[in-house]
């Protein structure tokens, strides 16, 4: 089923000062889906309408300014080379943008709150895709007339196609940068490895562990690929805590050999997870989940 990225604003890292505030959260559209009903969560920008236009620059690109005009209306202007045209020739404006190829077919639809510098930040990122391009100024602008304006070209492009355009495919990170995937924290290891011959009792580790680290899980598998329901649950609680913590996996042989067994004695509790806090072993995933939902894990993980 085609996805639609619900992702116009345009980021442009390269050019601060005309444009500074990425929003690239994106949602999946079914293709069939009425597109009216689309979320408009993805826009967290606070829109004003810009103040650098002047009236002669603003008469030059009146033809392109009219927001409520159709995709159809709007018309193609060829994206000059240089970033100083670019920016004399379009207005930096809150808008909608529609870029087309050097065969005129449209490639993106995108919403900023300047669109000389979208234009620009394209024109440089993808120049070979970026050829021409349709403005519409949307005057006023908050998230619901943008949103509501990049709706309407968008549905007038599916409704004449039948087609997304390929940057507003859910997945394609041409046009709008993808914020880069968190890297998730290394599990803790009890030992060295198997070949290590411990001289000290694995309680002992453990206790050292648990008292050195201020929240510790011990799950099966590891935080990023956890093997158990309960153990997921609870790593996905923590996370949404965005507490630090650290992570051990009982089922690793080689580095945690024979804590399965030995922390159940530790602990005196027989399954996992287990949570400690500060030393001192709090639950499993009931608990952990209960104390969750009454809001009391937040107040103790601020401590
Ligand atoms: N009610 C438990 C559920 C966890 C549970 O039942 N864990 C089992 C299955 S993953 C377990 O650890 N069994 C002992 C073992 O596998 O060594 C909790 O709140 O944490
Ligand atoms: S491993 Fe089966 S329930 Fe946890």
């Amino acid at each position: 089923m085609a996805t639609i990225n619900l992702s116009p604003l345009q980021a442009s890292p390269s050019l601060p000062l005309l444009y500074s505030t990425p929003a690239q959260a994106s949602a999946k559209l079914s293709f069939n889906s009425p597109i009216a009903k689309l979320s408009t969560s993805f826009l967290s920008l606070s829109f004003r309408p810009s103040s650098r236009t002047t009236p002669r620059r603003r008469a030059s690109f009146a033809a392109a300014s009219a927001a409520h005009k159709s995709l159809s209306e709007a018309e193609l202007l060829p994206v000059p080379p240089s970033l100083e045209e670019i920016v004399a020739k379009f207005p930096s404006e809150c808008g909608v943008y529609a870029i087309h190829d050097k065969n005129g077919d449209l490639q993106f639809v995108g919403i900023t709150k300047n669109l000389a510098a979208s234009v620009a930040t394209h024109s440089k990122s993808v120049p070979d895709l970026c050829s021409a391009v349709k403005v519409g100024v949307v005057e006023e602008a908050d998230r619901d007339s943008l949103t509501k304006a990049w709706k309407s070209w968008m549905e007038e492009h599916i409704k004449a196609t039948g087609k997304i355009p390929p940057g507003n495919e859910n997945g394609n990170a041409t046009w709008v940068k993808q914020p880069p995937a968190k890297k998730k924290k290394a599990d803790l290891r009890l030992t060295p490895g198997r070949h290590v011959q411990l001289t000290v009792p694995l309680e002992d580790l453990i206790d050292r562990l648990v008292k050195e680290n201020r929240v510790v899980a011990f799950i099966k598998g590891s935080r990023s690929a956890p093997m158990c329901g309960f153990s997921q649950k609870v790593v996905g609680i923590l996370e949404s805590q965005g507490v630090d913590y650290e992570s051990v996996d009982v089922l690793d042989e080689e580095y945690n050999s024979g804590l399965r067994e030995t922390l159940k004695k530790y602990s005196n509790w027989p399954t996992f997870p287990q949570i400690f806090v500060q030393g001192e072993l709090l639950g499993g995933c009931d608990i952990l989940t209960s104390m969750y939902e009454t809001g009391e894990l937040a107040g103790l993980l601020k401590k």
